[in-house]
């Protein structure tokens, strides 16, 4: 799944008026019909009254064809036309003169005078502004922006919320649609995975609108979802013969007094994520807890109450390294000295993190192909503040570039960055912020590591793999309050189940 930038998409919606041979006024109705059919799904009752606020360029244009085509099929519509600039687009013109035609009740909006009286219960449908904007919608735009905003009608944003700009960070936070749904054009767009954005959109749904598969093919984007269809494409399945020395030995590391629950979460994990041999190496205090609680886990152990020898025994394909690991001097300090030697393929976690954070030489000695799961704050004391969404993405694709390693850096549509590209995670959902999630995201990870996936592959399949988990959950026993990081660790043989 590509996420176009939007001279990407201009460029997409050409070579589709080309190859099809139909005009931009065509790819405009197939667009607007995709939203109509998606809008009277949701919303069939015809006595509700829709409020369509129609710009003055193609996305306006888009708002008049589903005008006209809610009132060709009995849906009581009110056209507004917001008279922001002199130019309007020749999609735009033709769209009006149809509707006009028909006698549609259109009015113009040149002032606050015009305003429409949105009612409770109305729907809005915003085509203000798409993905042309230049600048903030200011003046008497911005006033009716607000007042939209402030209505209790539902908000229904064709292709983007008005005033959301889609590849910068946006300025007037008054100035744009707070949109309930946003029905978007044949691919998801990066604005709608950035947190800062979130009050803008809500839910959105991305409307298939037939464009060049060829040139969609051979796009070269920086930006890509991580879904489903794409993680299929190199799940591995299984042969016949293979025996538990097929599919590696993970090694977690990590524990201290207090938080030996880490490391049984995330070596749980690793074995229901199906590694061949499961080991973990904690302080001695946690061997009880783990050996009752894993009877499948072998345990080495170190010091009594935190790791400080790293002088486990276990041969491993992949190690773990963070959960519950804590900050203790001798901890660090014998971190620093494992870390740098370490030859086994790594996934880093939590305190892991922070000790690199903490030691700066220690990014330079990162191992090539190296996984790093930060969270935003661990992310944050790895490479420093950022002051928007667009700044932190450049330092993921920094820091991941000049360490040649895998970052994958948490939160809703987590961000998985490698070689200059960034995958973003499209499942999941709220109930994965919850206490141990991370060490079950750091077993399952290690887990596809020793089952031999690439760094890469690992971090997107077990990415996708533990938000696939909550969906499950949710959709089924769970609520998202109630959702646990075992219930994660639970459901990861239903999620399996839909690659096969
Ligand atoms: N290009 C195509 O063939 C298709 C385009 N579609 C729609 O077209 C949209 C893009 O259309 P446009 O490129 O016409 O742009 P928009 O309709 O997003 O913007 C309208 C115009 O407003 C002007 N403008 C930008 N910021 C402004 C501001 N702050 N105040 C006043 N004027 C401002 C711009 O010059 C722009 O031309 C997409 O988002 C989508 O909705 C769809 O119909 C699908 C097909
Ligand atoms: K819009």
């Amino acid at each position: 799944m590509k996420i176009l930038s939007a001279k990407q998409i201009y460029e997409a919606d050409r070579a589709t008026i080309k190859s099809q041979a139909i005009s931009s006024t065509e790819l405009m109705e197939r667009a607007a019909f995709a939203c109509y059919e998606w809008i009277i799904k949701r919303f069939p009752d015809r006595s509700r009254l829709f409020h369509v606020c129609c710009g003055m360029g193609n996305n306006g244009g888009d708002g008049l064809v589903v005008s006209r085509l809610l009132l060709e099929n009995g849906f009581r519509v009110h056209t507004h036309l917001i008279n922001f600039s002199e130019h309007r687009s020749d999609d735009f013109k033709v769209n009006l003169d149809r509707l006009i035609e028909m006698k549609a009740l259109v009015t113009e909006v040149s002032g606050v005078a015009d305003f429409p009286t949105i009612e409770h219960g109305d729907l809005v449908i915003d085509a203000i502004f798409g993905i042309g904007l230049k600048r903030s919608p200011s003046g008497f735009t911005k006033k009716l922006i607000q007042r939209i905003n402030n209505s209790k009608a539902g908000i229904i944003s064709l292709d983007f919320p008005s005033g959301l700009f889609s590849a910068s960070t946006v300025t007037d936070k008054e100035a744009v649609i707070r949109a309930n749904h946003t029905l978007t054009f044949q691919v998801p767009k990066l604005a709608f995975l950035l947190p800062d954005n979130q009050e803008y959109v809500k839910e959105w749904q991305v409307l298939d609108i037939g464009l060049d598969k060829d040139y969609l093919n051979s796009a070269d984007c920086l930006y890509h979802g991580s879904d489903l269809e794409l993680n299929k494409g190199f799940y591995k399945v299984r042969k016949k013969f293979s025996h538990k020395g097929s599919f590696g030995h993970s090694l977690l590391i990590g524990g201290s007094f207090g938080k030996i629950g880490a490391m049984v979460l995330a070596s749980r994990a690793a074995l229901k994520a199906g590694s061949g041999l499961v080991s973990t190496y904690i302080p001695k205090c946690g061997y009880t807890a783990m050996q009752s609680t894993n009877p499948e886990v072998m345990v080495e152990v170190d010091d009594e109450n935190y790791i400080q020898y790293f002088n486990f025994k276990t041969n491993p394909t992949a190690i773990g390294l963070g959960p519950g690991l804590g900050t203790h001097l001798k901890t660090k300090k014998g971190f620093v000295d494992f870390f740098s030697n370490c030859k086994a393929p790594m996934v880093i976690d939590a305190d892991g993190l922070n000790i690199i954070a903490e030691f700066s030489d220690l990014s330079e000695l990162i191992p090539e192909n190296t996984i790093l799961t930060p969270h935003p704050k661990e992310f944050e004391r790895l490479v420093g503040k950022w002051h928007d969404d667009y700044a932190k993405l450049d330092k993921l694709l920094a820091y991941s570039q000049q360490h040649n390693c895998v970052v994958v850096l948490k939160g809703a549509y987590t961000a998985i960055a490698h070689q200059g590209k960034v995958w973003f995670n499209m499942s999941g959902n709220p109930a994965l912020a919850t206490a141990g999630s991370g060490d079950v995201l750091t077993g399952i990870i290690t887990a596809l590591l020793s089952q031999g996936y690439t760094s890469l592959e690992a971090s997107l399949l077990g990415v996708y793999i533990h938000g696939r988990t909550a969906d499950l959950a949710v959709e089924e026993n769970e609520s998202i309050e109630s959702f646990s990081a075992t219930d994660a660790i639970d459901y990861l043989g239903r999620v399996y189940k839909e690659f096969v």
